[in-house]
């Protein structure tokens, strides 16, 4: 078999998205490829994007980092879920944790058998019978195997993409700075040829990653792939955010605080917070965005409020001519869930899975935009319901939210979750049936009726199940640490 000459690849900015592309070819293709990140100090970066899912565990294990350095240098700690507050309805709260809840039979999730408890005189929370929503809650957390406990982090984003330069210049990437002016093409095919510099150098390339952020320089300005907008399903088009001082012990869990025309976020760093208020500016004046946010902290600031305007969608082709989009060139589906930098890690998985050594095929491109279609508009399904599935009806707002036509695939879940507690499960979809079981109870959502298999069990089995199952989490949370007892012991951050 012929191998083909090594081919060149230019990434094209140097936020997370760009040194998370970056890290990942260096250390999977680095023999194979050479690379070339461009970034400009002058436009800088988003500097957002602290709060993660599990799945950046794995991506880490398969970059060969360190956690413990890795959480003393970008300041991280551990987050266990997401403590949503004011969203079911005013004054009421749940959390959607990483957890497992309950245990499940073949033909029948735990929430079945939880439904008949209920029915049967069982008075315990739906949240009870999640080890992880119930460490959040006490402030505890320990690295455990057995039982396991399943855990994100909450990083510094700035540090973050410090660390991955690090990491990528140490295994050969070069760096370049500067502003990018130009995007040249092939008059021919259409391809990207090389990137002009304000210094008037030129980069060329045979593949170029485009992580310019949202105006998307490669893949929109130059190859104009075009938008699919979704803010008919995500209204939210601002933020307003500020880093203060951290006041007390660190929460392992974020918050999400619902107000009258959004939510607002607390994320619990080693040295700081990270808030922000996100909403929608046809239902709240960015000056009055403002204030709510300046109002509602705890802490001392530490910098300015600072705005950013977004429109939630996607790109119509993720891969286009010889350009893939990743991070927020590629679209963006607010933080709600945190899933904006799991979306970069599992697009650059897929790009080195299809890498195109032997030149571009057209069903390699189609496939890849095939898959990652699917991934981002299930994830889009899944913060959409936080908004839809509500009991508020206090501003034009929720109303609004309440009210909106769903996607249909949406609202499939939803009708099938109502009528028979089914939980539908999409295969390799990233939020499983615990996510979505505890966010359709924490929102209100209670089924009609549960499958028939929880009667093989006796009135006194069920009781026995249920009691015995909760008693456990409560007497192996009682013997955690503390979370800042953890991270003191584990990755405590020199103190400066
Ligand atoms: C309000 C808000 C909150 C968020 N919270 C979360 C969260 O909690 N969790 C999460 O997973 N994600 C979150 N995200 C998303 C997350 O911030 C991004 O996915 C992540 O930071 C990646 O950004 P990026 O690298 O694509 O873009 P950027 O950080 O904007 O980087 C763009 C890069 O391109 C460079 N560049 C741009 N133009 C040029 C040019 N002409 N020449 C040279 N270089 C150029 C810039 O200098 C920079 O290096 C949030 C986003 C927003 C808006």
């Amino acid at each position: 078999m012929q191998q083909s000459k090594k081919q060149k690849i230019v990434i094209a900015g140097g936020g997370t998205a760009g040194w998370i592309a970056a890290a990942a070819i260096a250390k999977q293709l680095g023999r194979v490829v050479d690379v070339e990140l461009v970034e400009s100090d002058q436009i800088g970066t988003i500097a957002v994007g602290e709060a993660t899912i599990p799945p950046m565990r794995t991506f880490h294990h398969l970059l060969g980092i360190d956690e413990q350095e890795f959480m003393r240098e970008t300041s991280a700690t551990f987050k266990l879920g997401i403590s949503f507050e004011n969203w079911k309805d005013q004054n009421q709260d749940y959390i959607h944790s990483f957890g497992k809840t309950g245990q499940e039979s073949f033909f029948a999730d735990f929430h079945h058998f939880w439904l008949r408890g209920l029915q049967e005189g069982h008075t315990a929370d739906f949240s009870e019978y999640s080890l992880e929503l119930q460490a959040a809650k006490a402030g505890k957390f320990v690295k455990s195997k057995n039982p396991e406990i399943n855990y994100a982090y909450h990083l510094d984003a700035t540090a973050y993409a410090k660390f991955l330069r690090k990491y990528s210049e140490e295994r050969g990437i070069k760096r370049t700075e500067g502003k990018i002016s130009k995007v040249n093409k092939d008059m021919k095919t259409g391809n990207i040829t090389s990137l002009e510099l304000g210094s008037g150098k030129t980069i060329t390339g045979d593949f170029f990653i485009d992580c310019t952020g949202f105006k998307g320089l490669l893949i929109e300005q130059s190859l104009h792939t075009g938008y699919e907008d979704w803010s008919h399903w995500l209204p939210c088009d601002s933020a307003y955010v500020v880093q203060t001082k951290s006041t007390g012990e660190v929460l392992p869990y974020t918050r999400s605080i619902a107000h009258q025309a959004g939510w607002r976020w607390n994320i619990p760093l080693q040295h700081r917070m990270g808030n922000g208020l996100v909403y929608c500016s046809q239902y709240l004046g960015h000056d009055e965005a403002k204030k709510l946010l300046v109002d509602s902290i705890e802490g001392e600031m530490i910098t300015e409020p600072r705005l950013i305007n977004f429109r939630t969608g996607r790109r119509l082709k993720a891969w286009n001519k010889n350009c893939v989009a990743l991070g927020l060139s590629s679209g963006f589906i607010e933080p709600l869930e945190s899933t904006s930098i799991h979306l970069i890690t599992t697009g650059i998985i897929r790009f080195i899975r299809m890498f195109p050594q032997a030149g571009i095929i057209d069903s390699t491109v189609d496939e890849f935009n095939r898959q990652t279609k699917l991934e981002i508009e299930q994830l889009r399904d899944f913060i959409v319901l936080h908004y839809n599935v509500t009991n508020r009806q206090d501003s034009a707002f929720w109303n609004h939210c309440k009210n909106m036509q769903i996607p249909e695939t949406l609202a499939h879940r939803i009708d099938l979750f109502k009528q028979n507690a089914q939980a539908m499960q999409i295969d390799g979809e990233m939020f499983r049936v615990d996510s979505w079981t505890q966010v359709m109870f924490g929102q209100g959502v209670i089924p009609e009726s549960y499958h028939p298999i929880v009667h093989a069990m006796s009135a006194k089995e069920l009781s026995a199940f249920l009691t015995n199952y909760r008693k456990q989490i409560q007497q192996v949370v009682e013997k955690l640490p503390t979370h800042q007892a953890f991270i003191d012991q584990y990755c405590k951050i020199p103190s400066k």
